[in-house]
């Protein structure tokens, strides 16, 4: 016995002998709104009895999420929004080939749980963005999902109301509004794509994505990222090997073919031409990789498997020993070695908040302290503002 999508009973009528294989375990859209166990049509196979349904079913339930379409019709994309996301990717672009000299500055808090900070972190970005503009391209770090070391929230997307009821079709509706706000705000957004079918609700409104050191060797995450229309840095891996990244992007660049959600919501198989815009995230491991010799190191292991060599550092994670009172040491060091002459620096990641450090996540945003990370500990606003002005004044010289 087994559970049968509706669409394929319609189309096989009269064939109870459908192999296990053949069919599709998933929600009924048309009775959606029915309980659980309404959801699905029960399908006789012969030789299968009610008892074996636990040998090939585990899940509790599916339940209904919506799809990209319908969450691109209700929030869709603005004039105002697109034309900051086509200039940032495109000046993205240009810096990492080393058209634009600018540097490109990834700053934001480790994870947005609360619309109305966040808001408030972009609007004071729009502010110094336009301070430091010939000197440096400012993205928002706008993280809505986070990979755990083991458990722990998962970001907004996943559990918008930190309650653990997983209202991920809210927590899509919560990301895709915020991120259209910050992009008509003039600021564009970074992220990580951490689940395969988040882009297809949201890549239209983020100019440079990452894949975080836990999921760089995952091979959906290579094939993803070969499909995403924006550049993509590779985290190195949480030990501080390189080795996965370099594959990473190689993969990356390729073109691939793999099962991927479509725009109603459906698997299809996606075919991509490759991303040519995959780049290396030094993020430091068990020791931090942002000094001469890590950096010199890098870039000589993807010049020699003819990869392009411009490298992002995170002053954060294994560059901080996720203390925030070390990023600043990380971006003073890797400043001056690119005022120094290193060009292959193209850009550095800041885990920034209003204020500094973090707390534990609490459903009731009332008992938390206002722009404070409930994720890794952040670098609050002063000196964010205090490290951007200062890396601007010291590139303004050159
Ligand atoms: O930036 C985020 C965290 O470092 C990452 O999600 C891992 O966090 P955890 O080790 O607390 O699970
Ligand atoms: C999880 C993150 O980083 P990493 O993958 O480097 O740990 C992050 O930047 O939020």
């Amino acid at each position: 016995m087994n559970y049968v999508n509706i669409d394929t009973v319609k189309q096989n009528p009269h064939d109870e002998a459908m192999s296990l294989r053949q069919i599709n375990i998933a929600p009924v859209p048309e009775i959606q709104n029915q309980p659980i166990q309404n959801r699905f049509i029960l399908l006789k196979s012969p030789g299968l009895k009610k008892a074996d349904v636990k040998y090939i079913k585990n899940e509790e339930n599916f339940l209904p999420l919506i799809s990209p379409s319908k969450l691109k019709h209700e929030i869709p994309v603005s004039r105002e929004a697109f034309n900051t996301l086509c200039s940032a990717r495109q000046s993205i672009k240009n810096i990492l080939t080393r058209q634009d000299k600018r540097i490109l500055v990834i700053t934001g808090p480790c994870s947005i749980h609360d619309e109305k900070s966040a808001l408030e972190y972009a609007e004071k970005l729009r502010i110094l963005k336009n301070r430091v503009q010939d000197t440096l391209l400012i993205v928002m770090r706008v993280y809505f999902e986070k990979p755990r070391t083991s458990t722990g929230w998962k970001g907004m997307i996943s559990d918008p109301h930190m309650n653990s009821s997983f209202d991920m079709t809210a927590g899509l509706r919560k990301a895709r509004d915020i991120l259209l706000r910050i992009n008509e705000m003039g600021i564009p957004a970074g992220t990580e794509m951490l689940e395969p079918s988040t882009p297809a609700y949201i890549a239209d409104l983020i100019s440079w994505s990452a894949v975080g050191a836990r999921t760089t060797e995952s091979q959906i995450h290579r094939e993803m990222a070969s499909g995403l229309p924006m550049p993509v840095g590779f985290k190195n891996s949480t030990d501080g090997g390189l080795d996965a990244a370099v594959n990473a992007i190689k993969a990356a660049s390729s073109a691939q073919s793999f099962p991927a959600v479509d725009q109603n919501g459906r698997t299809n198989i996606m075919r991509t031409k490759g991303n040519p815009w995959a780049h290396i995230v030094l993020r430091g491991g068990k020791y931090p990789n942002y000094d001469f010799a890590s950096i010199e190191s890098a870039q000589k292991q993807l010049k020699k498997n003819n990869l392009m060599d411009s490298i992002i550092v995170d002053c954060s994670h294994g560059n901080s020993d996720k203390d925030f009172r070390k990023q600043g040491r990380a971006w003073n060091d890797v400043m001056r070695q690119r005022k120094a002459g290193n060009k292959s620096i193209a850009g550095l990641m800041l885990e920034s908040h209003l204020n500094e450090g973090s707390q534990k996540p609490c459903p009731d945003l009332s008992k938390l302290e206002y722009g404070v990370s409930i994720t890794d500990p952040c670098i609050g606003w002063q000196e964010t503002e205090k490290l951007i002005l200062s890396a601007h004044e010291m590139l303004k010289e050159e």
